[in-house]
């Protein structure tokens, strides 16, 4: 027995389980840490599908995973902030520390990044994962395992809402309401939004969206035949602004669909001068409505993982009881059966939301 038994995704639709070498201490302040839950993401099951996203191409064996939380097995000599048995949330992607974007603040920029389940770097679905200290963030008491987990996709909603610059008194559109969508939602009502409207096509989804950050929701109709998509988007912006009393439009809208009708609605929802925040990953090229974005003054953004500072915050909104992120959890797996888990993932039923694994004991 190697010791680390291991998810790994060998091709394309093709999984199995591995009994891997237990990974070793890479320098001082690297900890190996022991994976207690892991959160399947969209992304995880789209490398099984599809075996790539973007320019990130499978081509070789590689774990899967990167939403874990865990135990801190063992320390490197120079580790100071952690010891054996802290219970720890992983932030999956560590930079290379030295390129310009690194250096100036910007990390989630690096070129070089070690990002778990993205190709060729194997993810946390294995009994061990060393990873670099400073991006282990020790959880209180008070979060248990499965909340440690879920800091991933809490930290990338505040991320999101950093990027958009998310302020008190502004009214926030979010284009689809997934986890990534709500958990956003809930960010930017703890940011002081006025009013945070949350847009999806599932009406399951609106009502989860109700229970959390929205104070209103929205589910678009759909296109009469012979509309053109653009000029059917641009009515649906319409009808959100007439709807919800928004005049010309809101301050801010983060889409967190990736859907192209959504990038489309977002941008004619949002008002002369807002700000709109792509951070959902659909088609890579779609029909932008770019002579609004130019005449209306937009501000465009992109966001991608997390920013500095959004683990802690993260970890803060969880452990204070201002985001509730149990009730996101709606299935359960053991290690054993973690194909199950992606297969319910990929079946995308509106009763499945966010499927934890728990880690090998
Ligand atoms: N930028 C980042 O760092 C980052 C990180 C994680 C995930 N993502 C991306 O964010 C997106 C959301 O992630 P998720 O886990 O919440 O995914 P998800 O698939 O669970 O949620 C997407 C939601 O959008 C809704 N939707 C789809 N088409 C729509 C349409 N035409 N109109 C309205 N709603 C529509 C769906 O019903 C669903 O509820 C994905 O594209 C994912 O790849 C980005
Ligand atoms: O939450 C992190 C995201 O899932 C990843 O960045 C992925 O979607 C792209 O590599």
């Amino acid at each position: 027995m190697a010791g680390n038994l291991s998810f790994v995704l060998r091709a394309v639709k093709d999984v199995a389980f591995e009994d891997r070498a237990k990974p070793k201490l890479r320098d001082h302040h690297d900890v190996i840490v022991h994976v207690s839950q892991t959160g399947i993401c969209g992304s995880d099951v789209h490398y099984w599908q599809r075996g790539r996203i973007g320019n990130y191409i499978l081509t070789g064996p590689m774990v899967l995973g990167h939403e874990s939380s865990g135990v801190v097995a063992e320390v490197g000599s120079l580790v100071k902030h952690l010891k054996v048995g802290d219970r720890v949330a992983m932030e999956p992607g560590v930079p290379c520390r030295r390129c310009s974007h690194c250096k100036g603040g910007r990390y989630h920029n690096c070129g070089e990044m070690i990002f778990a389940a993205t190709p060729p770097w194997d993810g946390t679905l294995a009994k061990y994962y060393v990873n670099a200290s400073d991006f282990c963030y020790k959880v209180p008491d008070s979060m248990d395992m499965e909340e440690s987990a879920m800091v991933e996709p809490v930290a990338v909603a505040c991320a999101i809402n950093k990027t958009a610059d998310v302020r008190a008194h502004q009214t926030v559109i979010v284009m689809g309401c997934g986890p990534i969508g709500i958990l956003s939602q809930a960010v930017a009502k703890q940011s002081g939004a006025k009013k945070v409207i949350g847009v999806d096509i599932v009406q399951s989804r609106l009502d989860l969206a109700a229970q959390y950050g929205a104070d209103e929701t929205f589910m678009p109709p759909r296109p009469e035949p012979g509309v053109e998509p653009i000029v059917h988007a641009e009515r649906v912006a319409g009808l959100i602004r007439e709807k919800f009393n928004l005049d010309d439009g809101a301050d801010v809208v983060l889409e967190c669909s990736g859907a192209e009708a959504c990038i489309q609605m977002g941008i004619f929802a949002t008002k002369p001068g807002g700000t709109f925040t792509q951070a959902g990953m659909g088609k890579e090229n779609v029909l932008f409505p770019i002579t609004h974005v130019c005449t209306q003054a937009l501000v465009i953004k992109g966001s991608i993982r997390y920013l500095n500072g959004c683990y802690p915050a993260a970890i803060d909104l969880i452990s204070s009881g201002k985001i509730n992120v149990k009730r996101l959890i709606t299935n359960r797996y053991k290690f054993e059966q973690a194909e199950e888990a992606f297969e319910l993932v990929r079946q995308a039923r509106q009763d499945v939301f966010k499927v934890m694994i728990e880690g090998v004991q």
